[in-house]
């Protein structure tokens, strides 16, 4: 499986991470620490099950855009990459 783009954001918040900038929102919600990024995801995963059940496919693709974003985010935080996501579902492909 592979995901160009979310390769990409993947590095973009790895760099972000490195460089401590306090404008960047990556930045920022790296280190509110992990609880407070994974309230976040939990938020996000809400809104995006929402948009599914009320507010149509475009605000559904959005709010998941969202929800990667903070995975993403939150992945790094606990020492995770997409590619450790990527072997599970690998070893789980029937
Ligand atoms: N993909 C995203 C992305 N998706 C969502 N968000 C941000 O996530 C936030 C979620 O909005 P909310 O209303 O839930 O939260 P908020 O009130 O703004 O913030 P909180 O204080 O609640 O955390 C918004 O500020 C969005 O801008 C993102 N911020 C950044 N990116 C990517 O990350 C890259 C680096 O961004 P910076 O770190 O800002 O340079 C960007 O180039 C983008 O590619």
């Amino acid at each position: 499986m592979s995901c160009k783009v979310l390769e990409e954001l993947e590095e973009v918040i790895r760099r972000r991470i490195e460089e401590r900038n306090p404008e960047s929102y990556t930045y920022r919600l790296y280190s509110s620490g992990i609880p407070h990024i994974a309230r976040k995801v939990g938020e996000e995963a809400v809104e995006a099950a929402v948009a599914a059940i009320a507010e149509g496919r475009e605000r559904l693709a959005e709010e998941a855009a969202d929800l990667l974003y903070h995975l993403l985010v939150l992945l790094n935080a606990a020492g995770l990459s997409l590619r450790d996501v990527c072997n599970v579902l690998e070893k789980r492909r029937k």
